[in-house]
């Protein structure tokens, strides 16, 4: 038999595998790596976190992401160059975990890779019908590869274009082994860059299972930090939000977009909420010269009113439902505040180390999971592709050797 099928035969028997997550989100924050034993598969999954930790990225990174970060134009050779670059800079953040954790690279069965988004772009967002969805996520696996000697799932949300989706939020795939309970509806909830819910009915009934992005969690508040407060990178504790007014103005022209009106399920990035789009709503507000503090005191209400007036919208007329909470936005004491008070029917939002999973690790965690579905599970029957969920495994497999 061919070396590499038999290594795939060999894992796919195992009782359980070691899996490394990766997650890289909008937030260009750093690399997000999950250690993760997984055993069975589908609905019989059982997961521990070994280890996980965040590798902060440092200046030069960031910049060198944000100069094609979801932008319509940008230098081509920068893409191709960043593409590898992005690989083997991966692969050596996972060989210094790895050496941290005191893990040998055979102990790993596979790394699941999500890559770094540089651009996002349903149909409904970009409007040219000869088009279909798309979306771009680099960060070559065959570097990844070859820099960790680990064989390598990535590329997670082309399939799920090519069977119908938006090519997001995956999330769901993961939270409806990991998180459906017999006992009560959940809501789960991802602040993260863009926030997103995924819901999960006591019926099990994965066809009544839904999943969507939201609209802005961080991705305009650190935006503006990065460009006003520089240094920092983001409003750490809500310390400037809280210094500042929320403009009641300013408030109502960001709610007006067309996003907000359309139904569960869609999905966004910061190609459309971005500071762009805080400008112009400055310019049609004639808030230009509001003080810093007052438009992070606006920008961190107008996230927690989107994410609130979801999590009311997927409520609808549910008599009982609890929310789980995961993503850098749980770290936001204010905008935590703003959404609880905006939720009257909602009085505690637990994060998802309740449920088991540590709330930071859960996107890296989701993609071990994919990874696992890809290498040894089945296709998940969920309702039909008007839920935006297409039945299918997803990833593509690169080989170390
Ligand atoms: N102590 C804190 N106070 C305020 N905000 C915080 C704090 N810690 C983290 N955050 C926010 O969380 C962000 C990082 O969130 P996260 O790592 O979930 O994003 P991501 O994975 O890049 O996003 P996405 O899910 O959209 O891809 C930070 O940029 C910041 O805005
Ligand atoms: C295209 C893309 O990278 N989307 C991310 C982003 O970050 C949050 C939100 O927007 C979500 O739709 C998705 O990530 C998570 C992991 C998902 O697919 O569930």
């Amino acid at each position: 038999m061919n070396t590499h099928i038999e290594q795939l035969y060999r894992s796919a028997k195992k009782r359980s595998r070691v899996i490394i997550g990766l997650m890289s989100g909008t937030s260009l924050d750093g690399l997000d790596v999950a250690l993760c034993r997984i055993e069975g598969q589908g609905t019989d999954t059982q997961i521990a976190l070994l280890e996980f930790c965040t590798v902060d990225y440092d200046d030069n990174y960031k910049q060198k992401i944000k100069s094609v970060f979801a932008q319509r134009q940008v230098d081509l050779q920068q893409v191709t160059l960043l593409n590898p670059w992005i690989g083997v800079l991966h692969g050596q953040m996972i060989n210094q975990c790895l050496a941290k954790w005191g893990v040998d690279a055979s102990d790993i069965d596979a790394i699941a890779s999500h890559g770094q988004t540089i651009y996002h772009c349903p149909l409904r967002q970009h409007g040219q019908s000869e088009f279909g969805n798309g979306t771009l996520q680099i960060g070559d696996a065959d570097h990844l590869a070859v820099t960790t000697g680990i064989l390598t799932v990535a590329d997670f949300r082309q399939k799920h274009i090519a069977a119908g989706g938006e090519g997001a939020p995956l999330a769901v795939y993961g939270d409806y082994l990991f998180f459906t309970s017999r006992q009560e509806n959940r809501i789960l909830l991802n602040m993260g860059g863009i926030a997103n819910l995924t819901y999960l009915p006591l019926t099990a009934d994965s066809s009544a299972v839904f999943s969507s992005d939201i609209g802005p969690g961080n991705t305009i508040m650190d935006a503006y930090v990065q460009k006003h407060f520089a240094p920092l990178h983001y409003d750490k504790d809500s310390a400037i939000a809280r210094q500042g007014e929320i403009h009641t103005g300013l408030l109502e022209a960001l709610k007006q977009h067309e996003f907000f009106t359309l139904d569960f399920p869609k999905t966004t990035g910061p190609e459309v909420f971005n500071l762009r789009y805080l400008m112009d709503a400055q310019q049609r507000t004639n808030t230009q010269a509001l003080a810093p503090q007052d438009v992070m005191a606006t920008l961190n209400f107008f996230s927690a009113h989107v994410i609130a007036q979801a999590i009311n919208d997927c409520a609808g007329n549910l008599a009982d439902f609890s929310v789980y909470a995961s993503g850098g936005g749980i770290h936001n004491p204010l905008l935590m505040e703003h959404i609880l008070s905006l939720c009257p029917r909602v009085s505690i939002i637990e994060d998802t180390s309740k449920l088991g999973i540590n709330p930071d690790a859960k996107e890296a965690v989701l993609f071990a999971i994919l990874a696992n579905e890809c290498l040894v599970g089945g296709q998940q029957t969920f309702g039909n592709i008007t839920q935006g969920i297409p039945n299918i495994t997803m990833g593509k497999i690169s080989f170390p050797d």
